[in-house]
């Protein structure tokens, strides 16, 4: 070692027999043609399905500013702004050249519908975010292709497409454990208790047996998904080179034994005194698949698909409601009137009831318009393919796309950027009006919260049901929720500088971790009837 390390490259250049010289310029000018037929056939294929669409701009080498950036802007919760400026071009699709590997990135309507409707086969979720979130999601619905897809959708379809009467007596019952937790008068982070609530339900629901997040201090299972939703994002914007950084062992095994163990009490747990419990647990769809002598593994990809679909979105929306209503008093007063009207205070919501609440109705539409759980999409292409717009000088040229090219679709850029200038008696579409769904019908592509197309969310009348039926019985119970903004300044939320420079209070920054969530605790106090402070 110490004797190469004092040769220097042209000295052992220079020591190199003739033979040896000829060898490597050989080396080198094959790999040279190598790169140049491989670069240009890329070229050929590309063109026959489009052009190249504009690149983000870069200065270092192999776009490493990019990735910096990228990395950059993800942890400071500021991903949404950079794509929004990046996609600030014409055709509102952009090519991002990082470490060798082209993304693109679009919120053009057309391209979104290719991408999960027209063009669905030329597409995958792909191995490389399958290797990534296999800790997490194992072969479930969320990380698989192909016919796989197609078996888990089919087994999963038949247990979460229909409401059962008694969805809404398990809801009810978490909702009172929550509000027990919320009505001693202290601030809480919403999110913290919306979150284990809607775990609680969708376990009982779907698991026969409740997680019991709500009743406890710990939190070891969702702070597992959580640590692994924030690290595998990351190793996710590293394309293919992702797989190559570790996962999370640990945060995998927790949740991993959590399963084992619903899985294993739900096979002892036969003789059940209660007899409706016990006809619940067998009903729900854990006792099912146990019934049907699937695979652990098969019931794990199952429980999987539920626990991470429907948790995360439904909570997410949730908190941004409470958010947005905190921040505008005033509709929030509308709705306890439409409330007043249709079901009064004290009975409980029947499913026809919240149905015709228009003003509880647009409210979840508003939020999951400007706020939506699932705010980027990724997929990789299958296929030598192409994007219908985005191309070209004026971006109105197909795109051409090479198998493997990885692209973003933004839901959030799209559901905030209408296609169509808004008509000039809507407010601007970065504001949260519910009022607006009066006089207002997005097209199917401007508006996909919960996606179109053969991947569209298998939960959404689920999802739709728990969010209306408890924000009626959140506001039958408080009259206000005061935002403790306070609290949340001391953690450094969503700080702004101000015209003069100096800090202020701005919009909540977004946290992109698999979902787009609210980047800080939103701290609310929630106040009861006749005890405003
Ligand atoms: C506000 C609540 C929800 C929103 C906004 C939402 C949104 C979405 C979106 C955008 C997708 C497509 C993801 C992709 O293509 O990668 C999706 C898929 C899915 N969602 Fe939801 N979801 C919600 C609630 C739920 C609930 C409560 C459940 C289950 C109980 C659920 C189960 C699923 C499943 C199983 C899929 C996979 C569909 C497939 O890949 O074929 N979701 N959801």
């Amino acid at each position: 070692m110490p004797v190469l390390h004092n040769l220097r490259l042209p000295t052992l250049i220079g020591r190199l027999s003739p033979s040896h010289s000829i060898l490597s310029s050989l080396i080198f000018t094959l790999l040279g043609i190598h790169l140049f037929i491989t670069w240009h056939s890329a070229r050929q294929r590309l063109r026959k399905h489009g052009e190249k669409a504009p690149a983000a701009p870069s200065w270092a080498p192999f776009g490493i500013d990019l990735l910096a950036t990228a990395v950059r802007r993800l942890i400071s919760n500021d991903f949404f702004t950079w794509s929004r400026e990046l996609l600030s071009v014409p055709g509102r699709t952009v090519s991002i050249s990082m470490i060798g590997q082209d993304l693109l990135m679009t919120d053009a309507p057309e391209n979104i519908k290719a991408v999960l409707s027209t063009h669905f086969s030329d597409w995958a979720k792909g191995e490389t975010f399958h290797t990534i979130w296999e800790d997490l999601m194992l072969d479930s619905i969320f990380a698989s292709d192909g016919a796989l897809w197609h078996a888990n959708k089919d087994m999963l379809r038949t247990f979460i497409s229909k409401l059962r009467s008694t969805d809404y007596d398990v809801t009810e019952k978490h909702i009172s454990q929550l509000f027990q937790n919320l009505e001693d008068g202290e601030s809480y982070d919403f999110f913290d208790q919306i979150d284990r609530f809607s775990l609680d339900v969708v376990t009982d629901v779907f698991f026969g047996e409740s997680a019991g997040t709500l009743t406890s201090e710990k939190q070891p299972v969702r702070e597992a998904v959580e640590d692994m939703y924030v690290w595998n994002t990351k190793r996710v914007l590293l394309g293919n080179l992702g797989p190559f950084l570790p996962g999370s062992p640990k945060a995998s095994g927790v949740m991993h034994s959590y399963l084992d163990r619903v899985i294993d009490k739900a096979r002892a747990t036969n003789e059940e005194s209660d007899p409706d419990e016990k006809s619940r647990r067998e009903d729900s769809m854990l006792g099912s698949l146990l019934r049907q002598g699937l695979s652990r593994k098969l019931i794990k990809d199952a429980m999987l698909a539920i626990m991470l679909g429907g948790k995360d979105p439904s909570s997410i929306t949730l908190v941004w409601v409470i958010y947005e209503l905190a921040r505008q008093p005033e509709i929030l007063v509308k709705l306890r009137e439409e409330i007043a009207h249709t079901v009064g205070f004290a009975p409980l919501p029947t499913p026809g009831q919240l149905k015709q609440m228009p003003l509880l109705q647009n409210i979840i539409k508003e939020t999951l318009r400007l706020h939506p759980p699932v705010g980027y999409n990724i997929r990789v292409a299958a296929k030598d393919t192409s994007l219908p717009t985005g191309g070209g000088l004026d971006g109105t040229k197909p795109v051409g796309v090479l198998k493997g090219t990885h692209i973003i679709t933004s839901n959030l850029g799209v559901q905030r950027l209408h296609s169509s200038p808004a008509p000039p008696s809507l407010p601007s579409f970065d504001i949260f009006a519910p009022s607006r769904w009066q006089s207002w019908t997005p097209d199917l592509w401007t508006y996909l919260p919960f996606n179109h197309g053969n991947r569209v969310c298998l939960g959404r009348n689920f999802a739709m049901m728990q969010m209306e039926y408890f924000l009626c019985r959140i506001f039958q119970e408080f009259e206000s929720v005061q935002l403790m903004d306070e609290e949340m300044d001391r953690k450094c939320l969503y700080k702004v500088k101000g015209v003069d420079g100096r800090e202020e209070r701005g919009e909540m920054k977004i946290k992109m971790a698999l979902n787009t969530k609210p980047a800080g605790a939103v701290m609310v106090k929630f106040v009861k009837t006749g005890k405003r402070q």
